[in-house]
């Protein structure tokens, strides 16, 4: 009888451990207040400091919503209109405040290149290439996130099935690849504004976000 050797499981990525939790009281513009447990992490394949915000216990409530956010400084902290951060990362606080879940904030500035990397593209931006093209004018990835550490924080957590709020579904797909399994996405809401339309545009054909947006650059703001 012929040998067929099995196939192997691919190895998932190193276990991390829970370093600290702690409760961080919120307060919403309509007045509503809850708490969030932040985790930090040990073990994190990249070194760096990623925090996961929880609400509820994730681990209890089945499925639970979750988010994972790459750092943008200047979107989340200074409201820049250049891209999309601010207003998914407010409106993924509020529904996973409200549905139970967690969010991991991932210090992955710029797609992974960090902040100064980021401004470079902005400036080639500035003088007419996508977000996309400005990236590789620069020598990196088109987009150079790995989300290794998120596998690693939700294992630590205690979640190993999901729905993921994204419209970005390499982010999805690379999850699935690390064993975690994501039931669904969820889509965030779309942000459109005259100012951040070739950046949205840029994300749905670079990388297949799923993003209803008018027709090209240029044309016609969405209402929020
Ligand atoms: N290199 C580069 N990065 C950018 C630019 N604009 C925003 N970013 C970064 O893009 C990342 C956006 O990440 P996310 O909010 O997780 O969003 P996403 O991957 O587009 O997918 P969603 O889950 O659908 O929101 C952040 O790290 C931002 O700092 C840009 O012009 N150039
Ligand atoms: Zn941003």
């Amino acid at each position: 009888m012929e040998y067929t050797a099995h196939p192997r499981r691919p190895l998932g990525p190193e276990a991390a451990t829970i370093r600290t939790q702690v409760q961080v009281p919120l307060q919403f513009a309509d007045g509503y207040a809850t708490t969030a447990h932040v985790t930090t992490f040990r073990g994190l394949a990249d070194g760096q400091e990623h925090l996961a915000w929880a609400f509820g216990d994730p681990a209890d409530s089945g499925l639970p919503l979750v988010r994972v956010h790459s750092e943008c400084l200047t979107g989340d902290v200074f409201g820049s209109a250049r891209c999309d951060c601010g207003p998914q990362l407010r409106e993924a606080v509020e529904r996973i405040a409200t549905s139970g879940g967690v969010l991991l904030y991932l210090r992955q500035e710029g797609r992974g290149i960090g902040l100064y990397n980021k401004l470079d593209a902005y400036a080639l931006q500035d003088a007419g290439l996508d977000t996309y093209e400005a990236n590789t004018a620069l020598g990196f990835a088109e987009d150079a996130r790995d989300y290794t550490v998120a596998a690693q924080m939700l294992a630590a957590l205690g979640v190993t099935r999901l729905d993921l709020l994204t419209n970005n579904p390499d982010k999805a797909g690379q999850l699935r690849e690390l064993g975690v399994a994501v039931r669904r996405t969820v889509p965030t809401g779309v942000f459109a504004s005259e100012s951040n339309l070739r950046y949205l545009h840029a994300k749905a054909e670079h990388t297949q976000h799923t993003l209803a947006l008018p027709v090209g650059p240029g044309s016609a703001v969405l209402a929020g």
